[in-house]
């Protein structure tokens, strides 16, 4: 899953029209470089983000979105929103990415009468503008399963199956370093609900709070981050940098394969 994100460049004064232009060029890049889904996000959810209203995040996502559809590459949207929801599935979203895990008003209404739309049911604690100033938990892992095991529960009671859905116990929102490194140590732990489990690691603080590198030089933490993911039961991998990742999984997937051509 590549990541594209249309934030007016505030460095520049090309302001929405420039930053829609670099979006869709950005998505064909990773189209290229084998994104198999593109998540297009119009509202950046880290700490301390500022707040994005409707109106202002459809104009950025929307004409992406619609740029992109006779690429034939499902995209996803990365909103909390539900009148953005509403209007990506009409202008042809595959998948409803909220890191706020469908608990706006309205938001599972939004997606379930949707039936080939799916959902991404992610873990945060608090909200972006406050989680990360002293995140607690007595059992980060059991107490993320819980959560998503709640949310499994409420999608399903509004209409939407199990076989739409995909969890993410969401690293860095609302997580100290060592809530992270536990939840990816134990990330198999979530596939007890039958969903595919999507990670977002890519470029994150916890993994420059490992080896000091900067957020633009973090490659090889992230592709690392992504393979390590996989190997511990991640179906889809959120990443910034597609080709280097998909490189570092072919290997594991030769690997993984390996044996079974054999017993053949
Ligand atoms: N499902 C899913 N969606 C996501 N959207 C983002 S935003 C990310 C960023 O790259 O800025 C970010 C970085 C740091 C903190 C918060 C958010 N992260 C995820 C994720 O981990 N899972």
């Amino acid at each position: 899953m590549g990541i594209i994100n249309v934030t007016p460049d505030s460095f520049s004064d090309g302001g929405l029209f420039l930053s829609t232009r670099k979006a869709i060029a950005h998505a064909k890049n990773l189209i290229d470089e084998g994104a198999d889904i593109l998540d297009i996000g119009g509202e950046s959810t880290r700490p301390g983000s500022q707040y994005v209203n409707t109106d202002e995040e459809l104009m950025r996502v929307i004409p992406v979105l619609e740029a992109l559809a006779d690429t034939g590459i499902p995209i996803s949207i990365d909103t909390s929103k539900p009148e953005v929801m509403k209007h990506a599935i009409e202008a042809g979203a595959f998948m409803i990415n909220d890191v706020n895990a469908l608990r706006n008003p309205g938001a599972l209404e939004a997606i379930a009468p949707h039936r080939h739309v799916q959902v991404c049911l992610m873990h945060m604690q608090g909200t972006p503008q406050r989680m990360q100033t002293n995140p607690q938990y007595k059992d980060v892992v059991s107490e993320v399963k819980y959560f998503l095991q709640q949310r499994i529960q409420a999608a399903n009671a509004a209409g939407i199956a199990l076989n739409r859905l995909v969890v993410d116990p969401g690293f860095g929102f609302g997580k100290t370093l060592q809530h992270n490194l536990s939840l990816l140590n134990q990330l198999n732990e979530f596939t007890t609900f039958g969903t595919p489990i999507l990670a977002g690691l890519s470029r994150k603080s916890m993994l420059g709070a490992i080896t000091g590198n900067n957020i633009d030089q973090r490659l090889h933490e992230s592709v690392a981050a992504a393979l390590l993911a996989v190997i511990k039961g991640a179906k889809i991998v959120r990443v910034h940098d597609v080709k280097a990742s998909k490189a570092a999984l072919a290997i594991y997937n030769a690997l993984r394969d390996c044996d079974s051509q054999f017993d053949q």
